[in-house]
């Protein structure tokens, strides 16, 4: 049994992080954190932890007791807290884009303001960390929209079929978090898909720095906010350099992930959906497709606050801890 702390937790990823810890037998929950609701039963704001006896605490970080803390918070704050804990021999899985680049100058240039306490982490994706996260006391959890594109990306870069790929993604509007922007507010967001950051996004240099790692792709990224509460769609196209077949690329998808729990691949020519990930931890990709012009095509589906945030963040806990990699977070996900 280990002692646990959530800091953030009024938030999505960290109502998620509840959902699924709760019933995790081998975690006891010590704290989840919450500045604005401090006292409040967590079902005041996650009315689907109804059946959570947890409340709510303003506990200073450095007041915290626990063997792992997640921090789901916004990036530029976990950065503030993150030190502290490490200091104080508490393992972390960060959920921000705190401590995911290996650079930090990178990161000051994406995120646009100085890196107040760069520290080592190990990048939480197990499909290519599984045994560093497993020794690590910092994770850093993927972006949501890297978690889809890499893992839809990472086959054809490892064998460099592609020099130049395209990375076209859509996500729900949880993405934005729990507080309301212009963005998100209902009638700016519904009935429309909206293009934004389009060459300029954080996640396209993520996403670039952990393929690179595999293989010479350059790689280009674009967001859209789709009218879905959860779910990422990213299409990937790779203008490929070599005479492939569909079928020769499926089944060095099929090799890729062979064993992954959490890995699906489905049919040639088997479009994936974002509800049939809906809830779950799974990514499922599909299409293995490719045009007269030489052009892969390659899609995957994601919750972006599970596989894309906090189910992906327990996994790594399950790791790091020596337990059943997918406790508590193998749930199926919905259809219709
Ligand atoms: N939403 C998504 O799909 C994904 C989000 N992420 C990342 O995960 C993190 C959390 O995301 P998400 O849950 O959506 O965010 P939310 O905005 O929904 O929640 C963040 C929570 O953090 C708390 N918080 C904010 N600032 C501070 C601070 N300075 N100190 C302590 N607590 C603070 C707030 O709670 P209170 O004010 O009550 O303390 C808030 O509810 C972010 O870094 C986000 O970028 C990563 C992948 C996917
Ligand atoms: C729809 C939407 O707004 N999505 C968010 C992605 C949130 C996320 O993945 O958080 P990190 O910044 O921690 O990676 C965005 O584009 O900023």
């Amino acid at each position: 049994m280990i002692e646990v702390g959530i800091i953030g937790a009024s938030g999505y990823t960290g109502g998620e992080l509840i959902r699924f810890l709760m019933k995790h037998p081998d975690v006891d929950i010590v704290a989840a954190t919450s500045r604005k609701f401090d006292d409040e039963p967590v079902y005041k704001v996650h009315p689907n932890l109804r059946d959570c006896e947890l409340k709510f605490k303003n506990i200073e970080p450095s007041k915290l007791e626990a063997d792992l803390v997640f921090t789901a918070t916004p990036h530029g704050a976990s950065m503030k807290i993150v030190p502290e804990l490490i200091d104080k021999n508490i393992r972390v899985v960060d959920l921000s884009g705190d401590y995911r680049f290996e650079s930090t100058e990178i990161y000051e240039k994406w995120y646009g303001f100085k890196h107040s306490n760069p520290l080592n982490a190990v990048y939480g994706l197990p499909e290519i960390n599984r045994k560093e996260i497993k020794h690590a006391d910092l994770v850093a959890n993927p972006g949501c929209y890297p978690t889809g594109a890499i893992l839809a990306c990472l086959p054809i870069v490892s064998e460099n079929l592609a020099d130049n790929i395209v990375v076209d993604s859509k996500s729900g509007v949880s993405g934005a978090g729990v507080n309301p922007t212009d963005t998100t507010h209902y009638p700016n967001c519904s009935d429309s898909v909206s293009p934004y950051a389009v060459t300029t996004h954080r996640h396209g240099p993520e996403i670039q720095e952990k393929l690179s790692k595999y293989g010479n792709s350059k790689v280009s990224f674009t967001p859209h906010l789709v009218p879905v509460i959860r779910g990422i769609m990213t299409t990937v196209h790779g203008f490929l350099t070599s005479d492939v077949s569909p079928e020769y690329i499926h089944e060095l998808y099929k090799e890729f992930y062979d064993g992954e729990p959490f890995v699906r691949v489905l049919e040639k020519g088997e479009s994936p959906r974002m509800s049939s990930v809906r809830g779950s931890n799974n990514c499922h990709i599909g299409c293995f497709e490719i045009d007269e012009n030489g052009r892969l095509v390659v899609a995957s589906s994601i919750d972006n606050l599970v596989k894309g945030a906090s189910g992906q963040a327990v996994h790594n806990m399950n790791l790091m801890f020596g337990f059943k990699e997918t406790e508590s977070i193998d749930n199926i996900g919905l259809h219709p």
